[in-house]
């Protein structure tokens, strides 16, 4: 099967990092491919970041449609887009936050988030709300780092963000700790080695729920809201959606 995951952002040296998370855990005869828009921002820290991006997720659904991809991955710890895209294509079409509430639960009864900009906190927690997992999520922290510092190997991110996973160890009473940002996709183990706690990161959630879906046939039901989009112009930058 083939999995096309994309990073919303269009910082290709995380897209890289993002697809080598994601071939590692795919299961043999997986096919992963990683890519990003070629427009949008570099990172996304917030609401405006993650309207803006959304539409570039859509287009990269619509390109990885005329492959015929089995299933999408939305890497980006927002899930930018989630459900217009899911609009968009009959496959399964995973965000990796998503992906990550529904492992943890699965592994213990309480976790908590660590994710990169407490700015960011309420989109994790608008998330917890929407999809039921906000009586499972103990609290929502953020490392205070900005998200390309994890592209920056002199930075101080990974110290940070292991400082804060243990102060979650140590006072939230959890099972688990959540990883917050698609970024993280390469931290796991040593996060998890140095905070003796299960880490779920979310790009590799998602490829292995992917493979789940695919294999139990499963796809986006286009009965009702996730029906392809009614055909309509478009117009300006977006004319050529018209008439999907
Ligand atoms: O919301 C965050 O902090 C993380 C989020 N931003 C980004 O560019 N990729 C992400 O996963």
């Amino acid at each position: 099967m083939h999995i096309h995951v994309i990073n919303p952002n269009t910082t290709a040296s995380m897209t890289h990092k993002i697809g080598e998370a994601a071939s590692r855990i795919a299961a043999p005869g997986t096919r992963i491919s990683a890519t990003n828009p070629a427009s949008g921002p570099v990172s996304i820290e917030g609401h405006f970041d993650e309207a803006i991006s959304a539409v570039g997720v859509a287009e990269e659904i619509r390109s990885g449609e005329r492959e015929r991809a089995d299933a999408y991955i939305i890497a980006c710890f927002g899930d930018p887009g989630l459900l217009a895209a899911r609009e968009l294509t009959r496959a399964p079409v995973i965000g990796i936050a998503e992906a990550a509430f529904h492992m943890a639960t699965l592994i213990s009864t309480r976790f908590s988030i660590v994710t990169t900009l407490g700015r960011t906190g309420i989109i994790a927690e608008h998330l917890l709300q929407n999809y039921g997992f906000a009586h499972h999520c103990r609290r929502v922290r953020a490392a205070e780092i900005p998200v390309l510092d994890l592209e920056d190997d002199g930075s101080t991110a990974l110290a940070r963000l292991i400082d804060e996973c243990r102060r979650a160890r140590d006072e939230d009473n959890i099972g688990a700790i959540v990883l917050g940002c698609g970024g993280m996709a390469d931290l796991t183990e040593q996060i998890s080695d140095a905070v003796g706690l299960p880490v779920i990161e979310g790009v590799t959630a998602a490829v292995k729920l992917a493979e789940a879906l695919v294999g139990l046939g499963l796809g986006t039901s286009k009965h009702g809201d996730l029906a392809f989009p009614r055909p309509k112009a478009y117009t300006g930058q977006f004319a050529h959606l018209s008439n999907l």
